[in-house]
């Protein structure tokens, strides 16, 4: 059996008796029913992730992975493929986005090559799992071989599993890569069945001479490929891109291990969808941390059946929205640890 399969059928249902009697432990604290709304969902959520009707406040990872898109030769982005790789190096260095809000957050970066154009230079807070030098252009054949698919949701399981068995109960995931918002509309396009101009968006911020162009190469990617929607490893490999195999590998991972992975915006999103596509029931260990500016999102939160926590108009990826929302996660936690019950703080309950 491949190493793929076997993480596949170690993934389980939640488990539905524990988000039940959590939602009894969270009626017994000091608050009317249901009053803390979505952070009950959150705890129970959880919960049943984890199977126990109390689990401890998470220890909290965010994987970025970056590569580059042969794609982007189309002039489908507003910034050169180069920034990829400088990003990386950024992300190394602690300065990005994703640094400042995941250390507000206490969450680990992992940063991941999972096949930037430029090798870069060897730094230890970069993981090296390079694919290829980017993918191949998807307009011309398949962006990878189903071999290099494979290899790369590999490295993302791989990873997942070895962050749970140091210790960590929350995962997140971020993405980077110039021209991954055309690679993750096609993906979008071919699960949904939704018309290329829907589901396309601004990306990084490009004009409508570009913008229309990025709408024909997502059109030109699923016809000469014919992505199969039933098969989300052959999505993956015609139209995708080698960090968004990663991340699907990372989501597949997380559930096989047990832990809720917090999902970014639409470039996650359409990791996530794959996911689902490779193993159903990973549907369940996902939560969507906010709603991008990228109009497709809307279709991806559609189809993976969630409602996102945060709405902050971001479009930035990195996993900044997944950090932010850890911070609602945690909250949920310490909520279901810390909270008075009406028996202990001797205060009068409804008698519902
Ligand atoms: O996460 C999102 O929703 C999101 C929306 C728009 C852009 N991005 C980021 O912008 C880059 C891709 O944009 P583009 O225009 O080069 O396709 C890539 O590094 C993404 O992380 C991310
Ligand atoms: C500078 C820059 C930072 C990013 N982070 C994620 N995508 C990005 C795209 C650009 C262009």
């Amino acid at each position: 059996m491949s190493k793929l399969v076997a993480t596949c059928s170690r993934i389980r249902e939640p488990n539905r008796r524990m988000a039940e009697e959590t939602q009894r432990f969270l009626d017994s604290k000091t608050k009317p029913r249901r009053s803390l709304g979505r952070l009950e969902d959150l705890a129970c959520q959880i919960s049943a992730i984890r199977g126990t009707s109390e689990p401890e406040p998470p220890r909290k990872a965010i994987v970025v992975m970056g590569a580059d898109h042969g794609v982007a030769e189309e002039g489908v982005s507003a910034y050169p493929q180069e920034v990829t790789g400088q990003m990386l190096l950024n992300f190394a260095r602690g300065g990005a986005a994703i640094n400042v809000l995941a250390r507000h957050a206490g969450a680990q970066v992992v940063v991941v090559d999972m096949g930037v154009k430029v090798p870069l230079p060897a730094v230890p807070e970069i993981r090296v799992h390079r694919i290829g030098p980017g993918t191949r252009n998807f307009t011309k054949g398949p962006a990878m071989t189903r071999e290099e698919v494979v290899a790369a949701v590999e490295v993302g399981t791989r990873i997942a599993e070895e962050l749970v068995r140091d210790g960590v109960s929350l995962l997140g995931i971020g993405d980077m890569g110039i021209g991954n918002t055309t690679a993750a509309s096609a993906l979008v396009a071919v699960f949904t069945g939704a018309p290329a101009e829907e589901v396309a968006g601004r990306g990084t911020g490009i004009d409508d001479v570009a913008f229309k162009r990025k709408v024909d190469v997502i059109r030109r990617g699923i016809a000469v490929n014919y992505p199969d929607p039933q098969d989300g490893l052959d999505a993956l490999a015609k139209v995708g891109g080698f960090e968004i195999a990663g991340l699907a590998g990372v989501i597949l991972g997380g559930a096989a291990s047990g832990v809720p992975i917090v999902v970014d915006g639409f470039i996650c999103g359409a990791a996530a969808l794959a996911a689902t596509r490779i193993a159903s029931l990973t549907a369940g260990y996902l939560i969507s941390s906010h709603r991008s500016v990228e109009v497709g999102h809307q279709l991806v939160l559609q189809a993976l059946g969630t409602k996102p926590l945060l709405d902050l108009d971001l479009r930035l990826g990195e996993g900044t929205g997944a950090a932010l929302a850890m911070n609602l996660v945690e909250a949920s936690l310490y909520i279901l640890r810390d909270m008075a019950t009406f028996t202990a703080a001797g205060v009068s309950d409804s008698g519902a």
